[in-house]
């Protein structure tokens, strides 16, 4: 049976420093959720919290409704797949599979021909049986971690816990153990908890994502809500790329680029003003939503043109901001730029986030082009 997860109001402290400030979460049973965040946020100390690997000063760990807190770690079935936690390297694969069945207390533990069954069906599930006589230095690193996912499997958890298990692995790999990751968490009923700073990835994979920043949470969504209705700058700079354009608010809630005067964009709902007129503001617009037009009059100056697999990666300055435009390669030729052209910028679409007035996120009219000073 899968395990529900609630984490309530759990704080951390390492002497001074507060690792977790009263984290609140829900992690549905059988949900894949990815615990997404920069370097320090506290996402492998949450973690290690669930498995029972560390307790928190105050606040509740349930799993289907009960408290975990005081209990051990092979008490909570749990299961664990880490980036450092190696396969014992004296035992076979099928051994290191079999382990944990091995070692559970006698009237625990299945028959002989039980556990070799099961690590059996648990190798075939990894794609592994082939493999099951070598020993860990005889496999690739991609092979290692499948065999430690099996190995956390063999207990049959209610949870997984995964802390940046395909970390140490080439793009290619990663992303192929990702998907299948992915189908594996589908056809089991099991929750499953991944630790990742990479954003692809939880976006990619995740059905729930919990952004974490300096041991808070920050927003905890779906990708595309995260992606779409972001709660904060830090949330939508960390899904991806966006350039800040500094803006003024002009008369009609028309928002103009700061130094040149040229307007920009508008609130899509005209009942909400960003601002009042006059105030700065700040507009966040990813890269392939500024376009290009080359023009002789434009505001903006090409600075530089690089090509990155299919797409083109377009520098321009504009009133002493630098600001990044991507565009699909094919169609870099009829745009006729390179360093040093003038260009007129269009926002298709970009967020602000007014710190007076209604919170949350505006979107902006689409498109509204820079006007020509
Ligand atoms: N045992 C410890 N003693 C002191 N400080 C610690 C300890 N464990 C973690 N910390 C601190 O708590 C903060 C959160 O660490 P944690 O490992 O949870 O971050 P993380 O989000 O998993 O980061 P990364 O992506 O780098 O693994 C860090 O600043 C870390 O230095």
């Amino acid at each position: 049976m899968a395990g529900h997860v609630s984490i309530r109001d759990v704080s951390r402290r390492f002497g001074a420093f507060t690792a977790l400030d009263a984290v609140s979460l829900d992690i549905p049973a059988g949900e894949l959720v990815a615990l997404l965040g920069p370097s320090g946020s506290g996402k492998t100390t949450l973690l290690r919290i669930i498995a029972g690997l560390d307790f928190p000063d105050t606040g509740q760990v349930l799993i289907n409704g009960e408290d975990n807190v005081a209990r051990h770690p092979r008490e909570r079935g749990v299961g664990f797949v880490f980036q450092h936690y190696a396969l014992f390297r004296h035992m076979t694969v099928a051994g290191n599979v079999a382990f944990g069945l091995q070692v559970r207390p006698r009237g625990l533990r299945p028959s002989k021909a039980e556990i070799k069954a099961r690590v059996a069906a648990l190798l075939d599930l990894v794609q592994l049986g082939w493999l099951a006589d070598r020993y860990p230095s005889e496999l690739s690193g991609g092979q290692r971690q499948r065999v430690a996912l099996a190995r956390a499997l063999a207990i049959e958890p209610r949870l997984l816990l995964l802390d940046e298990p395909f970390g140490a692995l080439d793009t290619k790999v990663r992303k192929e153990l990702g998907q299948w990751l992915r189908n594996l968490h589908h056809d089991q009923a099991i929750t499953s908890l991944l630790v990742t700073h990479d954003q692809e990835e939880a976006l990619e994979l995740a059905d729930r994502i919990v952004l974490m920043s300096q041991g808070r949470v920050e927003q905890i969504g779906t990708p595309a809500e995260l992606y779409t209705k972001p709660a904060s700058p830090f949330v939508l700079e960390f899904l991806g790329e966006a350039n800040r354009i500094a803006g003024v608010v002009g008369e009609g809630g028309l928002v103009r680029v700061a130094g040149t005067g040229d307007a920009v964009a508008q609130s899509i709902d005209p009942g909400h003003a960003l601002a009042a007129a006059g105030q700065a503001v700040t507009l966040y617009v990813r890269p392939h939503d500024l376009l290009l037009e080359a023009r002789a009059d434009g505001a903006a100056v090409v600075r530089s043109v690089k090509v990155a697999g299919a797409f083109a990666k377009i520098e321009v300055v504009l009133a002493d901001q630098v600001l990044t435009a991507l565009t699909p390669l094919h169609r870099l030729p009829s745009l006729h730029l390179q360093e040093g052209s003038r260009a007129r910028l269009v926002v298709a679409q970009g967020m602000s986030f007014p710190t007076q007035g209604a919170g949350g996120s505006l979107q902006f009219a689409a498109p509204r082009s820079f006007a020509m000073a």
